[in-house]
Formats: structure tokens, sequence, C-alpha cells
């Protein structure tokens, strides 16, 4: 198996039984350093490089023209990531990010509306009530201590905003850090070394795996999870409520009634399914957006000019538009350059998936890749790749100016994905990461303290780029504070019809 890349012509990593390549994923190493480091040693030989997962050849993209392809150009031989999933005995595991072929265009196509401009613009004010009692929630921490580990905090905020705007729950765990919701999110996301591999373990032997009815999820998270969405529908359908949100969305789809039968293409979804989808909103909505708040907030510690730059951007546009508002939101320049610059140093999903679903050609060589072979596209190696961005380590947010953004290759800069299978939610992901980024910038200085590491260090044992150890900061209150500039004006006014949340 092992000299499968030779034989076929492709420069490779060699490999060590029984774990290929990826022996040091999960212990020593994070997954896309590694990854990185076998695309500097091989950049340049072949559009991809051969490496190994368990026994199974695995494609390397190196080239951009390549990146193109695989994303985009001939997404028809890529749509799906290859991922393991079990609807019959995981059903939780079979969601958007997860699923394959046409069920999962069709269920994208559906989902889609739910993160249009007007449905964001709705959402806002749900989100920057949120981040009213977060700064609330500051407030309180450091009266008691200045040395704060921002990422706990970073976690509860996000957890409450997509509780709020995908399921319509008040969960409040920025009051109440044991809140369940949020227990749950960190059991997903703090996994052992041994589950990464198992994870790889299991998308390598799909088909096994299912037959040996295998689940990924935790029983208790798959309860969980069952009991709020079965709550959530039966409440709103007792009393007739409609909100604009993710779970309304999937709820007609549920009601085959409602469809026109001859409807191409239309997607009803059982009760499990609506819960899978909920699940995957709930995972993409809280851990990306913290991770990329956490890693804005440590490089503003670091650099008090580019801080007190990004609030002046913040305060102009909340002083223009009344505010902190969909409008201001808009005319945060700096801040956005801030956010797009941690989003390329630290990608919170760091390499984006692909698998062959046919026999694909690779265009300029000889080389066939096999229907099933998977493809990984390493975003943050081409993210800290010198040509692409010289001084890679080094954070600096004029690197996208609007000037530079025009100047820029494309497909260098993908923290969302790229091609039909990007990141469904992104703007969403960026409108809740300013958010939180402008409340606290408004009302607090952020600097390093005594346990603060610097240079950070990513953890090897976590899906997602998470600084190991977590970010410890000082927080400070400025003069003035915020109450001033508008954050009681935009307070939610849709506030009714949520579900009593008491699990
Ligand atoms: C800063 C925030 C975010 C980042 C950096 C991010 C990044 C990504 C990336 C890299 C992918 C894979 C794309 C690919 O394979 O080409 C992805 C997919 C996905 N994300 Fe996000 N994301 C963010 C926020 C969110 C939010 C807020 C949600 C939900 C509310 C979400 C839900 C999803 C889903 C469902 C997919 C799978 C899409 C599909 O396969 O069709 N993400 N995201």
């Amino acid at each position: 198996r092992y000299s499968y890349w030779k034989r076929v012509g492709v420069p490779f990593i060699q490999p060590r039984f029984p774990l290929g390549s990826v022996g040091s994923i999960g212990t020593r190493i994070h997954s896309s350093q590694l990854l990185a480091q076998f695309y500097q040693q091989l950049k340049g030989t072949h559009p991809f490089a051969g490496i190994f997962y368990f026994l199974q050849p695995v494609a390397l993209a190196l080239d951009l023209e390549f990146v193109k392809n695989v994303m985009v150009r001939d997404f028809q031989y890529f749509h799906d990531r290859g991922l393991y999933y079990n609807d019959k005995d995981d059903p939780l595991s079979s969601h958007l990010f997860n699923i394959e072929g046409t069920k999962w265009t069709t269920l994208r196509r559906k989902l889609v509306p739910t993160f249009s401009s007007g449905k964001l613009k709705m959402m806002c004010p749900t989100v920057v009530s949120v981040a009213d009692r977060f700064k609330t929630c500051i407030e309180k921490c450091i009266a008691q201590d200045e040395d704060i580990e921002m990422r706990e905090l970073l976690a509860r905020f996000t957890t409450d905003v997509i509780g709020s705007c995908a399921f319509g729950i008040e969960c409040n765990s920025l009051e109440n850090p044991d809140d369940k919701f949020r227990k749950m999110g960190e059991k997903v996301f703090e996994v052992s070394p041994f589950a990464i591999l198992a994870f790889f373990f299991l998308s390598t032997f799909k088909d096994m795996a299912r037959k040996f009815r295998i689940t990924i999820t935790d029983s208790e998270v798959a309860a969980f999870f069952a009991a709020i969405v079965q709550k959530t529908i039966s409440y709103r359908e007792k009393n007739n409520v409609q909100r604009n949100d993710f779970m309304n969305l999937l709820m007609q789809m549920m009601k085959r009634d409602d469809k026109d039968e001859s409807e191409e293409n239309s997607v009803t979804l059982t009760m499990e399914e609506v819960v899978a989808q909920s699940y995957v909103f709930f995972l993409g909505g809280f851990e990306t957006s913290r991770t990329t708040m956490s890693y804005c907030l440590y490089e503003l510690s670091l650099n008090e000019e580019l801080q007190t730059r990004a609030r002046k951007c913040i305060q102009s546009a909340v002083a223009k538009h009344d505010g902190l508002n969909y409008e201001a939101l808009m005319e945060m320049p700096y801040l956005e350059q801030c956010i797009n610059e941690s989003l390329r140093k630290y990608p919170p999903i760091s390499n984006a998936l692909r698998s062959t679903t046919k026999d694909y050609a690779v265009p300029g060589t000889e080389v066939t890749l096999k229907k099933g072979t998977d493809v990984i596209v390493p975003i943050y190696a081409v993210h800290h790749d010198p040509e692409y961005y010289p001084e890679p380590e080094r954070f600096n947010p004029d690197r996208f100016t609007p000037e530079q953004c025009a100047k820029r290759k494309p497909f260098t800069f993908m923290p969302f994905g790229e091609g039909p299978r990007m990141c469904v939610a992104s703007r969403f992901g960026m409108m809740e990461t300013k958010i939180g980024l402008a409340a606290m910038l408004m009302s607090f200085r952020f600097s390093k303290c005594d346990k603060s590491s610097v240079p950070l260090k990513i953890s090897p044992n976590h899906l997602m780029l998470t600084p190991a150890g977590g970010l410890w900061l000082k927080v400070e209150q400025l003069d003035g504070g915020t109450s001033e500039i508008g954050f009681s004006k935009a307070i939610s006014e849709e506030r009714g019809n949520r579900v009593e949340y008491s699990m």
C-alpha cells in the first residue's frame, strides 16, 4: 500500500506503519502545522503531494491551480468531503458538513436563504443584545481580577448568540457558566488525541465502520440536542410561533403537506435530520467565531497602536450611525482588516477536505485520482506561505487594505473555504465576530498579563486551531464605557416567543 504514490509517480511523504504520515497528529503537533511542513517540503514539485492516512493514500494540494480545479472548476468530481457519518445509528452525524451527493446539494440550496442579507440584518439586534450582556459579564469579571481567560468568556458569548439566533432559546451561559448548552459545546470540541486519530481512522474505513454500527457522537450530546429541538418545535407548533430563524426554515422542510409534491429536488426532513442540521449550526456557530475573536484580541493586545486604530474605527462608525447596528458594522473597514488578518494567520478550520466521487484525471499530469481518494486543501499552509504573505508570522492588518486585496492571487485567502461547498454561514460568522469585537474594544483595553503565553502555542489535540493553555489577557475598563454609545438603542425588540430553556 505504501508504495502507491511512488508507483503512480507522485512525490510523497514517507509513511510509517500503521498510522501513515499522520502519526504525530493530536499528540505532538496540530494537523495544520504538520501539513504545512509537508506542503513546504514538496511545494513546486507537483500539483499535489502524496501522503497516507493510515493505509489510505491522500492527496495534499500544493499549487493554486490544482486548488482551483478541486474547489471550483471540477467541483462535479469533488462535492463530497469523505468524512464518516452514520445516518442509521448516529443520526446527529448526518448533517450538512458531512452529508454527500444530491442530498447535500438539495439541502444546501434550501438552507442558503437562512443567511441572506435581509435575515442577517434582522438577527443583528439579537446578537447586539447578547453583546450587551457580554459587556456586563466582563465588567463583573474584572471587578474581581483584571487577568481573564478570554476564550472561555468568548465561548459563552457565542453560545448565547447561536442559542438565540438558531434556536430562539435564551441560554444564559454568560450569567451561568455551568449552563448545559455551554457544557455540551465544551464536550464536543475537547477531544482526546485518541479521538482525533479514531475520527481519521473511521473516515478512512467508512464502509467497515458503518457495518460495525460505529457512532461518533457522544450519547449525552445526542440526547440533549434531540430533546431541545423537539421541545422548541412542539412549543412553536402549539403556539403557532413564526420566527425568522434557522429553526423555522427547518420546520418548513419537515412539513411535507406544505410542499408541492412535484417540486423538483424538494427536501423533506425527518425529525432526526432536523436535529442534525441544528446541531451543525450550533457547532459552526460557536467555536469558529470565538476562535477568530480570541486570536484577534490576542494580536491586538500585543500591539497597542493597532488596537487603538481598531477602536477609533469602531467608535466613528457607531457615532455616525447612532449605535452599534447593522449599518455601523458595514462601516468598520479597519476592524474588518484585523479580523481578516486573524483569519489568515489562524484559520479556525485549517484544512478543507474533498473526496473524488469518480476517477479524476489531474490536468497537466499523467495521474488519475481514483474514485474515493481524499484531497486536502491546506488552508493554514497557504496562509503561511511566504510567497503569498511575506513574513507570514507577522500580524499585519494592512495586508487586507482594498488595494492589497485587489492584488492578491485567487485562492490564497480561504478562511471560509472556497467554491460551492464553502462555509454556508460566512457572513453570519463575520457579523457575530465583528459585533463581539466591537463591543469589547469599545469598552475595554486589552494587554498581555503574566499568564499570557507569548508566542502563542497551538494545542495539538484540538480539531480547530486552538491556543494551548487558553488565552489570558489583562482587561481594563475604558473611561466613559459604552452606555452613551448606543448599545441600549439596539437591544432586540424581538425577545418574545422564545422557548423557556430549563434542561
Ligand atoms: C468565523 C467564522 C467561521 C469560519 C472561519 C468558518 C469556516 C468554515 C470552513 C473553512 C468550512 C469548510 C469550507 C470548505 O470545505 O470549503 C465551513 C463549512 C461550514 N460552516 Fe463555517 N465557518 C464560520 C462560521 C460558521 C457559522 C456561524 C456557521 C453556522 C451558523 C457555520 C456553519 C458551517 C456549515 C454548516 C458548513 C458546511 C457547509 C457545507 O458543507 O455545505 N460556519 N466553515
